[in-house]
């Protein structure tokens, strides 16, 4: 695996500073021709991606998101602008550059992409065979990497035999096997019941952080993004609307893309508290509506004493559900709370429960 460190990918970041996983998009466009005419997909896209960062990408069907993706492993080229992979513009690259990159920058599909004649071992193995490396080291890269993902065990299945979790689990072995700096997510969870998207979920957040490897997701779930993105993008017919930490986006959304998009993360609300919401206090006596996600796994309910510790005593539940699927617990708590002071920051330090995020902010007489 390539040398990784905590040095971040600042607009300074040069060939010094360089940590492998990193990204810049450089006044990125791209338009597509076609018999049906001219579309411009992306327009001035100008972002980093840090090394190490879980980075998601939302926006509307038709936003740009998935021609954005690929430009990180050149599956499509910008028409104007640069991508910068590790600081170098990938679009200088050479056929042989091009295969490296390619190994690189890793991709898991929303349907898998799983050949079906071939076993989970056949499956993970390819990129390896494509690549000429020898048998042993294919037969101990791949057992490592099925480890990782929980699939022991499983390598001589057929990808038939197995549910879409494991299958996205065979999926994400294959793209680990190379053993990129860089894994692009297409929609990975889209095709998977909760229960399981929360599986993949927690398994590419650890993934990200045993091996520091950058994640890029696009996803039309903002519970993924809430779930396990430390940055979001939010494109607008091919523009950027707004980009940030996802507390600060989702915690205070300015433009009406995000709000349309984080629409319904605040349904169940009762309706005179969600008629009155609004994205930011009106005043310094507002309260914020703070929603909490848990799983009964791992104890993480919250806790009633610890958020009071946190939030004051003027603490309110505003909304509580508990559902069960497939015999676990899900369950999502709205509080209401002060919410002066730097209460986004407060509550991003908090291992609180599986999620906790500001959804908005009521005047202190709702
Ligand atoms: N190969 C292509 N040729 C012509 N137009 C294209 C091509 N690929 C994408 N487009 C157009 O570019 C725009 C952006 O498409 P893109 O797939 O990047 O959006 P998206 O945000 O990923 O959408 P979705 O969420 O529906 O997948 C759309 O208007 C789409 O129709």
């Amino acid at each position: 695996m390539s040398s990784r460190g905590a040095a971040a990918s600042g607009p300074s970041a040069g060939s010094e500073t360089r940590v492998a996983g990193s990204v810049r998009f450089e006044g990125v466009g791209k338009v597509y021709t076609s018999s049906a005419g001219r579309v411009e997909a992306l327009q001035e896209i100008s972002i980093d991606i840090a090394a190490g960062s879980v980075f998601g990408i939302i926006g509307r069907s038709g936003a740009g998101k998935s021609s954005l993706l690929r430009t990180i492993n050149r599956l499509e080229q910008p028409t104007a602008g640069r991508v910068l992979v590790d600081g170098e513009d990938i679009a200088a690259y050479g056929e042989s550059a091009l295969v490296a990159l390619r190994r690189r920058v890793g991709m898991i599909f929303q349907h898998f992409n799983l050949l079906s004649a071939k076993t989970v071992f056949g499956n993970v193995a390819l990129p390896l065979v494509v690549a000429g490396v020898g048998a042993a080291e294919i037969e101990a890269r791949v057992g490592e990497v099925l480890k990782l993902v929980g699939l022991e065990g499983k390598e001589r299945t057929y990808p038939s035999r197995l549910s879409g979790g494991q299958k996205q689990r065979v999926g994400i072995a294959r793209a680990l096997v190379s053993r990129p700096d860089i894994l692009l997510c297409d929609e990975a969870t889209s095709a998977l019941d909760p229960e399981t998207t929360l599986s993949i979920l927690s398994l590419l957040k650890d993934i990200n952080r045993r091996l520091g490897l950058t994640i890029v997701l696009i996803t039309h779930e903002m519970s993924v993004i809430r779930e396990i993105c430390d940055e979001v993008l939010v494109l607008e017919a091919g523009r950027i609307a707004e980009t940030g930490p996802v507390w600060q986006v989702f915690g205070n959304p300015r433009h009406e893309a995000t709000k349309a998009l984080l629409a319904p993360l605040t349904r169940g609300l009762p309706e005179e508290i969600a008629s009155r919401m609004t994205s930011s206090p009106a005043n310094d006596a507002a309260l914020a509506l703070i929603d909490f996600t848990y799983t009964g796994e791992g104890g993480r309910e919250p806790d009633l004493a610890r958020l009071v510790a946190l939030l004051g005593s003027q603490l309110r539940i505003v909304q509580s559900q508990l559902d069960r699927i497939d015999g676990h617990l899900s369950g999502r708590l709205i509080v209401s709370a002060p919410a002066a002071g730097d209460l986004p920051s407060r509550l991003s330090g908090q291992d609180l429960a599986h999620g906790a995020r500001i959804i908005g902010y009521v005047p202190a007489n709702a």
